[in-house]
């Protein structure tokens, strides 16, 4: 493999321009001045470096991308959504490899490393899911991660414990979780079985929840509390949490400090009309923050790009943030954040890591969300994708 030479670019919180060289794959040298007279040199004066972006929250399974628009067809109930996808789901052809692979292209022309998918698992789709994602996967260039997700509940319906556990087996790498009491009407016991099923199989958990006000409050206390009594920290993400969005500031606290004692990350899509969890109190207690598009054009929702310099941009937006260092924070969740949630090794601008690299004509962090113009340059394992 060719080494690479990435010229004259400023890596993200360097500071000062500095030359990248890539080799065998990895991150090799962050200097300035590097002289490389082997290497394929790519000039990038004055362009700014990020790390592979992080879609640390999306349903690939679920995606009509690149078929035929289809107009959005549920009304506006969480039930109702789920009512329609279920419905609807055979008649559309979901899931499909064909389309799953469409849109891992397109997070891939725009700078995204590595994807973590919430998959469908029920008595009726089984694993299907599972395996359409599976084989999309093995010809992008983009690391897959699943995470078995029973979206239509897992005690009241009967069957779905069972796949779930299966999932893993198959080397499915999370297990997710929906609404403990919400939708499954039984917190205590659902978050027993998806903590247990965690345990087992050396899992991390990432678990929706949608519940709101003091109820989401108390579901949150629970897994944190889990989180801790099995020493999950580091494993555990909370996926849209509306519910810390919309508690007093001293509920708000309190919660954001067992996240960070116990070690739960929280993840976003700043979706729609709910609150965002408050990213700066829980980037200021050191409670990791990552963020995703969440569905991108399916039964639950027409929108969404696979950009996630763009989603990065619609969450720091909905936190009402303008200055530089609140927007970046938006940026840190597509980037670090998310690799954090998802336990990512080697990820980063410095030498050792792997060559996942973005680069864009921007002078800053804050530029890049705002304006997400499109990528100079993609690298995926130091092979140059996009140029
Ligand atoms: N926001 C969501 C998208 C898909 N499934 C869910 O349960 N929630």
């Amino acid at each position: 493999m060719t080494d690479v030479l990435l010229r004259g670019g400023h890596p993200w919180g360097r500071g000062a321009p500095a030359d990248i060289l890539v080799r065998d794959g990895r991150i090799h040298l962050v200097a300035p001045g590097v002289e490389a007279p082997d290497a394929r040199i790519v000039d990038i004066a004055g362009q700014l470096v990020l790390p592979g972006l992080v879609e640390a929250h999306c349903h690939l399974d679920k995606t009509l991308y690149g078929g035929p628009w289809v107009p959005h067809s549920a009304d506006d109930t969480l039930a109702g959504r789920i009512g329609n996808d279920l419905g609807r789901r055979a008649e559309l052809g979901v899931p499909s490899a064909e389309r799953i692979g469409a849109l891992l292209a397109r997070m891939s022309a725009a700078g995204t490393a590595h994807v973590r998918t919430h998959t469908d698992i029920d008595p009726q789709v089984g694993l299907r899911g599972v395996e359409a994602v599976l084989e999309a996967a093995a010809s992008a260039p983009v690391d897959v991660r699943q995470v078995a997700f029973p979206q239509h509940g897992v005690l009241i319906n009967p069957g779905t414990a069972e796949l779930l556990e299966e999932a893993l087996k198959s080397g499915v790498e999370a297990v997710g979780g929906l609404d403990p009491a919400g939708i499954d009407r039984d917190p205590v016991r659902h978050l027993d079985l998806i903590f247990g099923l965690t345990e087992r199989y050396g899992a991390h958990l990432d678990l929706h929840l949608h519940d709101g006000g003091s109820l989401g409050g108390w579901e949150l206390e629970l897994i944190t509390e889990r989180t801790r009594a099995l020493g999950l920290g580091g494993r555990v993400t909370v996926s849209h949490a509306y519910a810390l969005g919309q508690l007093d500031d001293a509920y708000q606290d309190r919660l954001i400090q067992g996240f960070a004692e116990a070690g739960v990350a929280i993840a976003t899509a700043a979706v729609y009309s709910f609150p965002v969890p408050p990213i700066k109190k829980l980037r200021a207690a050191g409670v990791t923050v990552a963020c995703g598009h969440d569905g991108i054009r399916d039964l639950w929702g027409p929108y969404g790009s696979g950009d996630m310099l763009e989603r990065a941009m619609h969450v720091a937006y909905r936190s009402t943030f303008r200055r530089d260092e609140d927007i970046e924070l938006a940026l840190e969740a597509a980037t670090y954040g998310g690799a954090r949630a998802l336990g990512l090794e080697s990820y980063g601008l410095s030498p050792g890591d792997r060559a996942d690299l973005v680069v864009v004509p921007c002078g800053g962090a804050a530029e890049a969300v705002v304006v997400h113009p499109a990528r100079t340059l993609v690298m995926k394992d130091g092979v140059v994708l996009h140029n």
